[in-house]
């Protein structure tokens, strides 16, 4: 990888994120021991000054995948005492499975340091990402990506929303990692060589080595790629705003306005539109989308399903909504919180068992739901509707609080709409379109980017 202007220092990254982070700040370092963690803790901990209104914590999360990773995360615990920083260390109890193990145990990561986050009220979580891991994750999507948007050729973002509240932020993705070595060893600090950095069984190991050995990152490119990635979401995001409506979080309308215009915008926002219907974690597919949009642009009234969604387009728009198949019950304890076929996540607050599944469609009924949709669509759309039956109790289920009216128990059931391609992991990238899916189905909103002067207007 060859140097560029836009390499920050670690110590002038660390003073870029005082200087725009909103305070008072508690921040949160995700610490694993390596170089990259270790030099963000040390380097924050040189840089704040008492009455700076920012304070930090630390946190390590052992993987329990080494025998020595026990004691690593003691000796990081050692470090945050020396430097007076509070820290705790949470084990990963879960399963571990044999494959996706790296997928498994940084989803688990993101949701210890989530809990965390929450315990002490944190403003940020602060990771340890370089530029280096940055060209790592370029190149990787490069080599696997079929779609032509390529849209991880933006790679990571620098701030990323995790469960839907709580900000990550990574103040050394424009930092390379000799920097901070060399940081570190200039502060007379060490750190701990993770083994598996070195095991070519891993993807990321085998495309450092390459990197390393005759690449050459090209950090204007990536540049490029973000403007080219935020500004599409943008654009999405405005369409989503300016033609479409969700009724009651099931039945989605696109007016004929909205069918023209940029392709790969219209595009970009119906495939993040139609996962957010069928409750799906990712975006629609390549093959999928491009099924969609050629069939979209014949311009013939008709349908197609493509990702549990129903694409239906009548002369007055598009409509789409959940298909009516697959849609299985679902058991909810007293007490208990689930999630249903991705949408909707139920806390069951009764003293009673419930049943959630779908609602079975009557046609007046549907008709007084969806007043403006022809009568079939309005159907499909009232029999994709979460219904909940407890103790031969039934109610009808929309997107909203519910409390029963005459409960066989006490208590009360909340049903809330979730942002599947967003519930886990929001890009700073798709901000503004999330939040105009949230709008549109009465979500919670986010909330902002702890950031001076952070937002972005679509
Ligand atoms: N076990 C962990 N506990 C806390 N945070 C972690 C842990 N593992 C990784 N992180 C955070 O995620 C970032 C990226 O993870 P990655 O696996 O690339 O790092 P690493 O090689 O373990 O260590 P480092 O990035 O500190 O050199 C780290 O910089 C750190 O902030």
């Amino acid at each position: 990888m060859t140097a560029s202007a836009s390499n920050l220092p670690p110590v002038e990254a660390i003073q870029r994120l005082l200087d725009v982070i909103t305070k008072p700040a508690r921040l949160l370092v995700a610490i694993s021991g390596g170089s990259d963690s270790t030099g963000l803790l040390v380097a924050l901990s040189k840089a704040i000054s008492p009455g700076s209104g920012v304070s930090l914590f630390a946190a390590t999360v052992d993987h329990a995948l080494r025998p020595e990773s026990a004691e690593e995360a003691l000796s990081v615990a050692a470090l945050c005492s020396r430097l007076g920083i509070p820290h705790v260390i949470r084990r990963w109890e879960g399963e571990k499975p044999e494959a996706g193990l790296s997928a498994a145990s940084r989803e688990a990561r993101y949701r210890l340091l989530v809990e965390i986050a929450d315990e002490i009220d944190a403003t940020a979580i602060l990771t340890g990402h370089t530029l280096d891991d940055q060209a790592e994750t370029v190149a990787m999507r490069a080599a696997r990506s079929g779609r032509e948007d390529n849209l991880g050729l933006a790679g990571m973002a620098e701030a990323v929303l995790l469960e839907r509240r709580r900000w990550l932020l990574r103040p050394f993705l424009k930092t390379r990692r000799a920097d901070i070595r060399a940081f570190l060893t200039n502060e007379g600090e060490s750190w701990i060589d993770d083994p598996s950095n070195l095991n070519p069984h891993y993807e990321r190991v085998r495309v450092r080595g390459k990197l390393a050995t005759e690449g050459s990152f090209d950090a204007a490119a990536l540049t490029r790629a973000v403007k080219r990635r935020t500004a599409l979401s943008d654009a999405a995001a405005r369409l989503v705003h300016d033609h479409v409506t969700i009724r009651l979080g099931v039945l989605a309308h696109l007016a004929p306005a909205g069918l023209a215009g940029d392709g790969a915008v219209r595009r970009h926002a119906l495939s993040l539109l139609s996962a957010v219907l069928g409750g799906r974690a990712h975006a629609l597919r390549g093959e999928s989308t491009n099924r969609v949009m050629a069939f979209l642009d014949s311009g013939r009234p008709g349908r197609i399903t493509a990702g549990r969604v129903i694409f239906d387009l009548r002369r007055d728009g598009l409509y789409l909504a959940r298909e009516n198949r697959g849609l299985m019950p679902l058991v909810v304890a007293p007490g208990g919180i689930a999630v249903w076929d991705g949408r909707y996540r139920i806390a069951n607050g009764s003293a009673a068992e419930i049943i959630i599944g779908p609602t079975a469609p009557d046609r007046e009924e549907a008709r007084a739901l969806f007043p403006d949709a022809p009568p079939a669509i309005a159907m499909r759309a009232m029999s994709v509707m979460p219904w909940v039956e407890a103790n031969s109790f039934f109610f009808p289920a929309g997107s909203s609080t519910i409390a029963l009216s005459q409960p066989p128990t006490a208590g009360q059931i909340h049903i809330m709409p979730t942002l599947a391609p967003f519930d886990r992991f929001l890009p700073q990238f798709d901000l503004n379109l999330a939040s105009e899916f949230a709008v549109l189905l009465g979500c919670d909103v986010f909330p902002p980017l702890p950031v001076k002067d952070s937002a972005r207007k679509s």
